[in-house]
């Protein structure tokens, strides 16, 4: 299920990890020649300072310990004799490493707050405040993930978002997240920039994906009885089998059900659905081809009432002459029997299609969830990824095959695991 994205979003990972290792390897690097060259100009500090020495008295040596002491914790200076410090501290002003390793103190924890005082000290005897600053980013191994780090990686996966049918705007809001979430964060070279990338892909996800998720078990056990939920979307997508798919998962929770065929329109779609109630040992409720969709509901409700049975599964047209055919039927169906909840039907294997038909209907007759369906033939996700964030409804089944049981609720963080191979 959805494997082809997943493999995508693993490269995301993978190139952003890279470039940051890139960086942290030329960081090292750099650091190691700041060292080497603070060491090689405080020899030279050493050697001046025995040849003063030996002219000079010991009044005088007194006045240059002071004036050594006063540059030391005013670093602009621009005392001539302690020019070799001065350019040390210009040189790591202008390092775009010194500025890593500086922001890096915000995210450091308590071995960074050690390496700091130890550099700090050693910074005292052996030069200035920057080779403190490039001796600490060789301590702590930090560095920090920068806008144009990502800007590659961010580009394919975009592309590679949009390939797998994930709708533009869901892509430009993950897109935004991940820019959000790893831009300045800090992360040691190698060990952590998966976690730090595998969480900010995991958030940026999340957030498209559970827009208005709620808990259908619950909402179940708390309505009246009986419940009735009307089933829409186009034909052929599964909304036949999810209503049998449906009717074995209330079965399972204790709950009875009667179906109710809504589809008046087509030919055969009373023989296909009493199929199911047969093989399922349902009560259905059918009227003649050509009835009225809303009358049919209506008498399962009241043989729901009549015998007690919770819930009321009701199938609908998903083809009339027009749409305006259609969303008028749909619409008399929400009048006449005010259903609890209207769920949307469609297969992931659609994409985009299955998206923009989520949305149509969303708007012609509000719905309140979506299921899913053939997401086991899926690779792409596309529509997985964005009906919730495009309708503000949220996916609550997906469809894993063609049994009655293949259907699971669905669970935002548990398809962004599976996404990003994190084991539950
Ligand atoms: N692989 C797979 N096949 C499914 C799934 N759900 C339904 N199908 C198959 O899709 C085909 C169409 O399903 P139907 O339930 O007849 O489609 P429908 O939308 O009800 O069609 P109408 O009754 O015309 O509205 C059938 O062969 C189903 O077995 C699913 O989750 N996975």
């Amino acid at each position: 299920m959805f494997d082809s994205l997943k493999d995508k979003l693993g490269s995301f990972r993978e190139d952003v990890e890279e470039t940051a290792e890139e960086k942290a390897a030329e960081a090292e690097s750099e650091d190691a020649a700041a060292e080497a060259e603070a060491v090689e100009e405080t020899e030279d500090d050493a050697a001046e300072a025995d040849a003063g020495a030996a002219d000079s008295d010991a009044a005088d040596a007194k006045a240059a310990a002071a004036a050594a002491r006063s540059d030391a914790t005013q670093p602009e200076g621009d005392d001539a004799e302690h020019g070799a410090e001065t350019e040390i501290e210009a040189d790591a002003g202008e390092s775009t490493d010194a500025e890593a390793s500086s922001d890096a103190d915000e995210y450091g924890g308590a071995d960074v707050a050690g390496a700091v005082t130890d550099t700090v000290a050693e910074d005292e005897e052996d030069g200035g405040p920057g080779f403190a600053k490039r001796a600490k980013s060789f301590a702590t191994g930090q560095t920090v993930i920068e806008e144009e780090d990502l800007e590659a990686p961010l580009e394919e996966l975009e592309m590679a978002l949009l390939q797998s049918d994930v709708e533009f705007s869901v892509a430009q809001e993950i897109m935004a997240t991940l820019r959000e979430e790893l831009v300045g964060e800090t992360h040691r070279f190698t060990k952590s920039t998966t976690g730090v990338v595998q969480r900010a892909l995991k958030n940026a996800l999340l957030e498209v994906i559970s827009v208005g998720q709620f808990d259908f078990d619950e909402r179940v056990a708390e309505a009246d009885k009986p419940l009735t939920i009307v089933f829409t979307g186009v034909n052929g997508v599964g909304k036949t089998t999810s209503i049998a798919k449906m009717a074995r998962y209330f079965e399972e929770r204790g709950l009875s059900t009667v179906l109710a065929n809504g589809d008046t329109y087509r030919a055969g779609a009373n023989e296909q659905i009493e199929e199911h109630a047969e093989a399922l040992d349902k009560k259905i409720i059918t009227h003649e081809q050509g009835g009225d969709p809303a009358a049919v509901i209506y008498d399962a409700v009241e043989y729901a009432e009549a015998n007690d049975v919770d819930v009321v599964l009701g199938d609908t047209a998903g083809r009339l002459h027009t749409s305006d055919d259609l969303m008028e039927q749909l619409s008399k169906i929400d009048r006449v029997v005010d259903p609890d909840m209207t769920l949307f039907v469609d297969e992931a294997v659609a994409g985009q299609d299955a998206v923009q038909r989520a949305k149509q209907f969303n708007d012609a007759a509000e719905i309140d969830g979506a299921v899913l369906t053939k997401a086991d033939a899926d690779a792409q996700g596309g529509a997985a990824i964005s009906i919730a964030h495009v309708t503000g409804k949220p996916i609550l089944f997906l469809g894993t095959g063609q049994g009655y049981d293949d259907i699971e609720p669905f669970d935002p963080e548990e398809l962004v695991d599976r996404l990003l191979g994190i084991d539950g």
